[in-house]
């Protein structure tokens, strides 16, 4: 049976008013049943049940594809865009470097970049100052990723070239099949990126053969991930010095503009719910609970698209080749049969008392190409906000931000608050 198509005039509509995607998705939204719609000659399905989740994702990551077209112009073939045998051997690269215990190497850098952060906040409290929260938590992401990366603390010049990522994410085309034509001043800002980078890299190369790290075999642990990078260019002819950018680049962007949304994220729901504020700063036990409700109702990953390169059967549907199939995880985090009163922000949910079905919930998204940086972002997330809830009462002065919905999730504008010592 083929999946129901919203009707073509009223996916025009949808064009002509300029609103986003996720507005043409909710209105395909039928729960039980596989909608999709059609443009431009291309057919795609939205897949938000749970059960179609874990089917596309999960058991079938290999038969659907990531073509990642609307971030290569930024990512090049990191790990992020790579498919196949190259994807494959990227990912055991760096895999052991961010899972199981191997995220402990990680510690120093999370609570150095902590530390700053805190002692900012302590500043603006003697102060009286208001600060940036959307910023602040920003930095410390950067701080922390640039650190695990380089094994390097940030300075302010090197945040400003790496900052910009968020004027390019933002450029890039948040629709499926977007064109990849940049406006001047995002494709300056990648160029600026770029040398950043490749200056890292010059630098890190020179260290490296100082420390006496030559060719030889892939050491299973070392300082940095540029290190192992390093390591692999002198055995692997894959690792030129462009693939070391791209992966730089997609650790980077991977590894700070998620965390830094959900903190930020966190800190609105908090302040609309000051009686969760007050019982999270309590002992900091409820921090993780808060973290995971945060990402359910605001999943900085909110559309994750596939491909089918071949026809297929989805649940009875059938999928022809071709077909883009959009997984959904804002729209699956909302469906009231698995959480009830599902817009109510409730960190009680967490931990979850009984299984949750498979596909329900997938902030890190699931299957193969789930996110490498899970323990390293609920880490580094957890100790930050313990560490600012437990010191400082946090009151926001600015309007309610609102939720954009680019290539990730993010809220509008700058958060600025007022941050007080706790007596
Ligand atoms: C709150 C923070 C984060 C969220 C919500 C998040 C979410 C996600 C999601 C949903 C995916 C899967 C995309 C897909 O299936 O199409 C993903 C992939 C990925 N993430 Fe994260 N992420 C976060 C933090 C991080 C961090 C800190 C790192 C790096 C240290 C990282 C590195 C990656 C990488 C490399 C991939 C691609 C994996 C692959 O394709 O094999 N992420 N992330």
């Amino acid at each position: 049976m083929p999946p129901d198509f919203l009707e073509d005039h009223a996916v025009a509509a949808w064009t002509a008013s300029g609103a986003p995607l996720v507005d043409l998705l909710r209105q395909a939204h039928t729960p039980g049943r596989l909608t999709g719609f059609r443009r431009g000659g291309r057919a795609a399905v939205l897949v938000a049940e749970p059960r179609h989740v874990h089917q596309v994702l999960g058991v079938g990551g290999e038969r659907y594809v990531k073509r990642s077209h609307r971030a290569r112009p930024l990512l090049g073939d990191g790990m992020i865009t790579a498919t196949g045998e190259a994807w494959q051997s990227q990912r055991k690269l760096l895999q052991a470097m961010f899972t199981g215990r191997g995220i402990q190497r990680w510690e120093h850098h999370i609570e150095g970049a902590a530390a700053r952060v805190v002692e900012r906040w302590a500043e603006r409290a003697r102060l009286g100052e208001p600060t940036d929260i959307a910023e602040d938590v920003q930095f410390f992401t950067v701080d922390t990723i640039w650190r695990s990366l380089t094994d390097r603390p940030l300075d302010r010049e090197t945040y400003v070239d790496l900052a910009a990522v968020q004027d390019i994410v933002a450029a890039l085309p948040a629709d499926v099949g977007g064109t990849a034509a940049l406006p001047p001043a995002v494709e300056a800002a990648i160029a600026a990126l770029d040398e950043r980078m490749l200056r890292a890299l010059a630098d890190a190369r020179v260290r490296h053969r100082a420390e006496g790290h030559g060719p030889g075999p892939v050491p299973t642990s070392g300082p940095s991930v540029l290190d192992r990078l390093l390591d692999a260019a002198d055995t692997d002819p894959a690792y030129t010095d462009r693939l070391i950018r791209d992966e730089l680049v997609t650790l980077l962007v991977a590894g700070y503009e998620s965390s830094a949304r959900t903190l930020t994220w966190a800190f609105v729901l908090l302040d609309a719910h000051p009686d969760v504020m007050e019982r999270a700063a309590g002992d900091g036990s409820g921090v993780e609970a808060v973290l995971c409700e945060t990402l359910r109702l605001y999943p900085t990953g909110w559309l994750l698209p596939r491909h089918s390169p071949a026809d297929q059967t989805l649940d009875g549907w059938a999928i022809p080749a071709g077909t883009d199939l959009l997984v959904c995880p804002y729209l699956t985090h909302r469906d009231p049969e698995v959480w009830p009163e599902p817009e109510v922000f409730d960190p009680g949910r967490f931990p979850a008392r009984s299984p949750l079905p498979p596909g329900a919930y997938l902030p890190f998204g699931i299957g193969p190409r789930a996110c490498l940086g899970t323990r390293f972002a609920m880490r580094e997330m957890e100790v930050l906000l313990g560490a600012l809830l437990g010191r400082f009462t946090v009151e926001t002065t600015g309007p309610a931000s609102e939720a954009v919905f680019g290539v990730n999730l993010r809220p509008a504008g700058p958060l600025h608050a007022r941050v007080r010592e706790r007596t």
